[in-house]
Order: structure tokens, then C-alpha cells, then sequence
């Protein structure tokens, strides 16, 4: 976890520099285990954990906003944990929070991995209204939510004018599903996806795919970095976080809603 922080830390310092007014961190970045039984034991309440006080420090001495996905124990606490993505305000303090409403069980074997993420994790009870920050309204979701579009569509009728999906995507489902999911939430909700992405090996058992992007209502791939081609690749066991910066224009919101207006007709398909 200390290593994370300070690779987090070097995020924090290349955003300011760059002059960054939010900073958008993956999915689970204060730690991936190789077990849920590791996943469990390293789980910390937020009060007292070095990874999220470390990143309260950075967005208080720099004045930024950081959103991250992280893990926390549930309340009162249990045999699980909550996958959960927290808005930090620029104050330092925990301002919005999310928890992962869809778990990813899932068996892609001989192919690709068998992972059971409901063996550690408790799936979450409810979406949360978009988070107001200085560059528009955010709805909060975390990875495997993104392949549920009604979520999306709550979050964009209560306003939001982004939707975040920070992720730690397997290789193949990478390779098929990722940019193509992404870019039909932001094209069906009208709203800028940002998606930061893990990338690299973890352990013997996790590779993630990568491909952090950011993507216009409209459509449009504005930015992206590196994923993972292959997985015998000896540069996965050493990647370094790269840093991606963007403009969001939250006039190219209103300009495409006005080109294309979705009138949903709910009359027809009220269970939507
Ligand atoms: O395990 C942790 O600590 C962090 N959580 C994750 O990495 C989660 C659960 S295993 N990953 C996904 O949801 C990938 C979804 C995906 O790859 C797809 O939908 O195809």
C-alpha cells in the first residue's frame, strides 16, 4: 500500500504540474490481492488507512480534487468488504462515496481467468446523485457496472454530466468490450466518460488490461494510454503509471443534447 501511495503521490505531482484541477485514479488503488482472504485482511477503515490519509495530505497541500477507488470494511463490519470510489475535496476531506453495485463473478476459463470477486467484496445497496465539482456533475460507477447501461441512465437523468468508471479490466474482456462499452455509455447518456484503468501485472494471478480513457458525449476517444497486447510481455511485471491530461468542456454537453435530443419514450418502456 505504501508503494502505491507513492506511486499515487507521483500522479498527484504530475497533475499539478500540468496544471490539473481533478485527478482520476483507478479502481482499487490502494491495493490488488491475490486472494479474497488477502483482499479482506488488508482492508483498513478510511480514518486510519496510510493510502487514503497520504492522498488526503496531497489534495490539501495542492489544492486538489482526487477521485480514487479503494477498498473499505463494511458497517457494521462482516466477513466482507466494500469496493467503493470516494470523491476527496480539495480540503482533504472524503466528500462523496460510492460503493460497487455490481460484483464481477465471473469464469472465462481455459481461456481467460475465473475470478469471484462476491467471495470478498459485498455488493453495494444504491447509486449515489452525481458528486458538483469545478468541471461538472459526476455519477459515480466502478468497472463491471459499466456492462449495466440502467445505472448510467439514473445517474444521467439526476444530472450528471460525466460518468466514471475507474476499472481493473481483465485482458480478453479488455480486448472486446472495453472501448465499445465505454463508448456507448457516453453516447446513450450524452456525457464524458472517464475511465481510469490499472494496467500491467499484479501478481501470478491478475494482469489488467489498461487502456485508461477519456471519452466526449459525443462519442469521441479525446485520450487514452497504454494497454496490455500481450501477456507473456516481459514490460508488464514493470510498468510505471502514466499520467493522462484532457480539457472537459461541459459546453460540448449541451451542444451535443441539443443536436440530438433523447426523448425517452417511457410511456412504451416504463420498467426502463
Ligand atoms: O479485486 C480488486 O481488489 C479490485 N476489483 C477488481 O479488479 C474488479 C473485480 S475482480 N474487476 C472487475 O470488475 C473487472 C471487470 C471486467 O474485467 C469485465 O467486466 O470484463
Amino acid at each position: 500500500m505504501s508503494h502505491n501511495l507513492a506511486q499515487c503521490q507521483r500522479l498527484v505531482k504530475g497533475a499539478v504540474e500540468a496544471g490539473a484541477k481533478a485527478l482520476f485514479l483507478p479502481e482499487a488503488s490502494d491495493y490488488i490481492a491475490s486472494s479474497a482472504a488477502e483482499s479482506v485482511g488488508l482492508c483498513q477503515d478510511a480514518s486510519k488507512s496510510l493510502f487514503v490519509r497520504g492522498l488526503q495530505k496531497a489534495a490539501r497541500d495542492n489544492s486538489l480534487l482526487i477521485n480514487v477507488g479503494i477498498h473499505e470494511p463494511t458497517d457494521p463490519p462482516s466477513k466482507r468488504i466494500k469496493n467503493t470510489l470516494i470523491w476527496i475535496d480539495k480540503e482533504g476531506e472524503i466528500a462523496h462515496r460510492y460503493q460497487k453495485l455490481h460484483v464481477f463473478d465471473i469464469d472465462l476459463r481455459p481461456n481467460g481467468p475465473k475470478l469471484k470477486e462476491s467471495d470478498a467484496v459485498e455488493p453495494g445497496h444504491e447509486t449515489v446523485p452525481p458528486y458538483p465539482t469545478i468541471l461538472g456533475k459526476f455519477g459515480s460507477l466502478i468497472c463491471f457496472d459499466m456492462r449495466f447501461p440502467e445505472p448510467a441512465l439514473r445517474l444521467r437523468r439526476q444530472g450528471a454530466e460525466g460518468l466514471l468508471y475507474p476499472s481493473a479490466f481483465t485482458v480478453p474482456t479488455g480486448k472486446l468490450h472495453w472501448e465499445v462499452i465505454l463508448r456507448c455509455r457516453a453516447i446513450e447518456t450524452q456525457s464524458w466518460v472517464i475511465a481510469a484503468a490499472q494496467c500491467g501485472r499484479h501478481n501470478e494471478k491478475r494482469v489488467s488490461y489498461g487502456d485508461t480513457i477519456v471519452i466526449s458525449p459525443n462519442g469521441r476517444i479525446v485520450g487514452r494510454l497504454d494497454h496490455v497486447e500481450d501477456l507473456d510481455d516481459e514490460k508488464e511485471d514493470a510498468r510505471e503509471p502514466d499520467l493522462l491530461t484532457v480539457d472537459i468542456d461541459l459546453d460540448a454537453v449541451k451542444e451535443v443534447r441539443r443536436g440530438i435530443p433523447l426523448l425517452r419514450r417511457t410511456d412504451v418502456y416504463p420498467e426502463i
